[in-house]
C-alpha cells in the first residue's frame, strides 16, 4: 500500500479520538495534513471543534478547509493534540522537527491533556537516531553553538556528531519562530533523556526534536492494518 494511504488510514483512525467541541492540536507534516483533511470533512458535516495550528503552513490548510481556528493564548489548555513524527521508539519516545515545526509542536503538544501521534508503520524504532535530530538554534554565533552541540551530542554518549546547517533552496532554512535548524546526524541516540538535559544546556538552543514523555499514545498503519501502542506498553 503507497505510503501516503497509510497515512491517510492513521489520520482517520485518530479521528475516532475527536468528540464535539474538542480543543485540538494540529499537527504539522504530511501525515497531520491528512489528518486535517479528515477533520475538516467532518467539520463540513457539523462536527463542532477548536484547532491551534502548529505551524504557519498548518494553519494556512485549516483555513482554505475551513476549520476554525485559534491561536494557543485564546484556546487555553486543549484536550487533545494529533501530530506526525518522524521517528517513534520505546515509551514513545519521538524525534520530531523533520519539517521545522518542533517549537510550535512542543508547545502545543504540551498544553494538550493527551497527544496522539499518526504515522505510517514504518517510523516505529527500537532506537531513535536513525533519522537526523532537528536542533532549533538562533542564528547569533551559530558556528560556536554548533560546536557547543556537537560536545553536548558526545557527552551524551552519541557518536559521529555531524550537525548540518538546514537549507532550503539554497538558503537557511528559517523556522516560523525565525531560528535556524541543526540536523544532528547520530545513528543511533542510546539513551534519548540524556541527550535531550545536554542539549537544553547550550545556550542559543532554542529546542530539539525530542518528545519524551508526551505522546499517549501511537497510532501506526502498516500493510496488515492499524495497531495503536499505548504509553507504557511500548
Ligand atoms: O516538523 C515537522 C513535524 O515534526 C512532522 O510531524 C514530522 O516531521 C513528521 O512529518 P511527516 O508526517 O511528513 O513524516
Amino acid at each position: 500500500m503507497p505510503p501516503e494511504d497509510l497515512k491517510r488510514r492513521a489520520a482517520a483512525h485518530a479521528l475516532t479520538y475527536v468528540t464535539d467541541g474538542m480543543r485540538l492540536g494540529l499537527g504539522t507534516g504530511s501525515t497531520a495534513r491528512h489528518f486535517v483533511e479528515l477533520l475538516a470533512e467532518k467539520v463540513r458535516d457539523g462536527l463542532t471543534i477548536l484547532g491551534v495550528p502548529t505551524s504557519q503552513q498548518t494553519l494556512e490548510q485549516a483555513v482554505s478547509l475551513g476549520v476554525p481556528i485559534a491561536t494557543l493564548d485564546e484556546a487555553g489548555e486543549l484536550d487533545l493534540c494529533v501530530d506526525g513524527a518522524d521517528e517513534i521508539g520505546p515509551g514513545l519516545a519521538l524525534v520530531k522537527g523533520g519539517g521545522g515545526a518542533l517549537l510550535r509542536e512542543k508547545i502545543v503538544a504540551r498544553a494538550a491533556r493527551e497527544m496522539v501521534v499518526i504515522a505510517d508503520a514504518s517510523k516505529k524504532v527500537d532506537v531513535l537516531g536513525r533519522f537526523p535530530l532537528p536542533i532549533e538554534v538562533v542564528d547569533f554565533g551559530v558556528v560556536s553553538i554548533e560546536r557547543h552541540v556537537s560536545e553536548a551530542v558526545r557527552a551524551a554518549g552519541c557518536e559521529g556528531p555531524v550537525t548540518v546547517r538546514r537549507d532550503r533552496d539554497g538558503h537557511p532554512f528559517v523556522t516560523d519562530q525565525g531560528h535556524l535548524i541543526l540536523d544532528a546526524h547520530l545513528g543511533r541516540i542510546p539513551d534519548p533523556a540524556r541527550l535531550a538535559r545536554a542539549l537544553e544546556e547550550v545556550p542559543g538552543v532554542v529546542e530539539h526534536g525530542l518528545f519524551l514523555g508526551l505522546a499517549r499514545r501511537a497510532v501506526l498503519a502498516g500493510p496488515d492494518g492499524v495497531i495503536v501502542l499505548e504509553h507504557g506498553s511500548f
